[in-house]
């Protein structure tokens, strides 16, 4: 149950205080002090949602009572009940925090609305709170999820440029083979963005036939080809407010590519069917392993759609080019699987280490993933070289 602390030094008025409050708020408890530094000890001890304090007391002062307060729960909502010669005094309670005061006589309905209006106040600000550090808490869950490890030079280069990235509505383009962490920046990016509070939609190019692409980006209304059977929102409005990351950008055909070209020359989109044009606000991420250099001198991918992506071009080097990664992703990955399998993570010896950075990884980290998980569930604790002699088949 709630509680409101009463500070009064006339006993008279603070009797008169707790009926009629206790009368009208019936959630709540009600606690008496007879001067400020009782009130204090108790306000040190207990937390309450509202404290109604007289100004002129003995011991210590509501003034004092008030500043005391604000140091150790500043919280903590008060209002004020000043005598005629102390308005001056109130007032400056105010810039001290207090919500509100009341002068006497008291006039109870002024007193049962200042009380009410306070505890309103207190209570949302504790709702703004706790959903503030919900929030916070998503978000550092979300962050986890798309944490990139590593300490080479080159992880940190690109920790770098995406905390940079993410704070502008600048397209990105990421390079890099595959299995290399692609997919991982693009949510990174999303996730330290101001647009994380906006959804993150993302597109395969690569598994859409040429057909269905622009439909599948832009959307279609009902009737527009065979199979449309109802209006259909596409990716880029699903992303409205947030970011599209278009995954395998390099696979998209020369029709497709011109489609999107427009779309983001003029942010806005057509629905197949429709001469209707919906503007969005959508940032654009977009990833390929291929080069798109050389897509563009083989005639395959359209080179003005490659400057209108790749205004921040974002380059994530194959594993083999930065092996210092190594101990801290097995680590990494071992603590992961111990977690979803609910056991005890376990270690690898350092010649277990240094076997894995011998080898060549041509699928990048998320081969390293599975090499680590198959030597967790059948090497011994820790994982010896011998283990990964013995699994490990490359
Ligand atoms: N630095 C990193 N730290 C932790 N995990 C990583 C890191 N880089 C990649 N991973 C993990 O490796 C796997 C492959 O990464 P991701 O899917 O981002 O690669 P990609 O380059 O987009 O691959 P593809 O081109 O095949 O789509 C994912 O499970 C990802 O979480």
């Amino acid at each position: 149950m709630q509680k409101i602390l009463i500070v009064e030094d006339e006993k008279a008025i603070s009797g008169v205080l707790h009926s009629i409050l206790s009368e009208e708020l019936t959630d709540y408890e009600f606690e008496i002090a007879n001067d400020g530094l009782e009130a204090l000890k108790i306000l040190e001890k207990e937390d309450f949602s509202l404290v109604i304090s007289d100004i002129k007391m003995p011991k210590l002062s509501g003034t004092e009572l008030l500043k005391e307060t604000m140091q150790i729960k500043p919280e903590t909502t008060f209002v004020m009940i000043s005598g005629h010669a102390d308005i001056d005094t109130a007032v400056n309670c105010l810039k001290d925090g207090a919500y509100d005061f009341i002068s006497k006589p008291i006039d109870i309905n002024r007193l049962i609305t200042s009380v009410k209006n306070a505890l309103d106040k207190g209570n949302l600000q504790k709702d703004n709170k706790s959903l503030k550090s919900e929030n916070n808490q998503l978000k550092k869950k979300v962050n986890k999820k798309y944490q990139m490890i590593g300490n080479s030079p080159a992880l940190k280069m690109i920790q770098d440029m995406i905390e940079k990235v993410a704070a502008s509505d600048a397209r990105v383009l990421i390079t890099g083979p595959n299995g290399a962490g692609k997919e991982l920046v693009a949510h990174a990016i999303h996730a330290q963005s101001e647009r994380s509070k906006g959804p993150m939609v993302e597109v395969n190019c690569a598994a859409i036939p040429s057909e269905l692409i622009e439909s599948e980006l832009f959307g279609h209304v009902k009737g527009s080809f065979t199979g449309a059977i109802k209006d259909k929102s596409g990716k880029f409005e699903q992303a409205n407010g947030g970011t599209i990351f278009l995954d395998e950008i390099g696979d998209m055909s020369l029709v497709a590519q011109a489609k999107v070209l427009r779309a983001l020359q003029e942010s806005k989109v057509s629905p197949v069917g429709s001469d209707k044009e919906i503007k969005v606000d959508v940032r654009v991420v977009a990833a390929t392993n291929k080069d798109l250099h050389k897509e563009i001198a083989d005639g395959k991918f359209r080179e003005d759609l490659f400057h209108r992506l790749s205004v921040i071009e974002i380059h994530v080097p194959a594993l083999d080019d930065r092996k210092d990664d190594i101990p801290l992703l097995v680590e990494h990955f071992a603590k992961n699987i111990a977690d979803e399998q609910g056991n005890a993570a376990k270690k690898f010896d350092d010649k277990a280490i240094a076997a894995l950075k011998q080898f060549s990884w041509t699928g990048n980290i998320r081969e390293l993933r599975n090499v680590v998980e198959r030597l967790v569930i059948l090497g011994a604790n820790p994982v010896s070289a011998e283990d990964v002699a013995n699994f490990v088949r490359k």
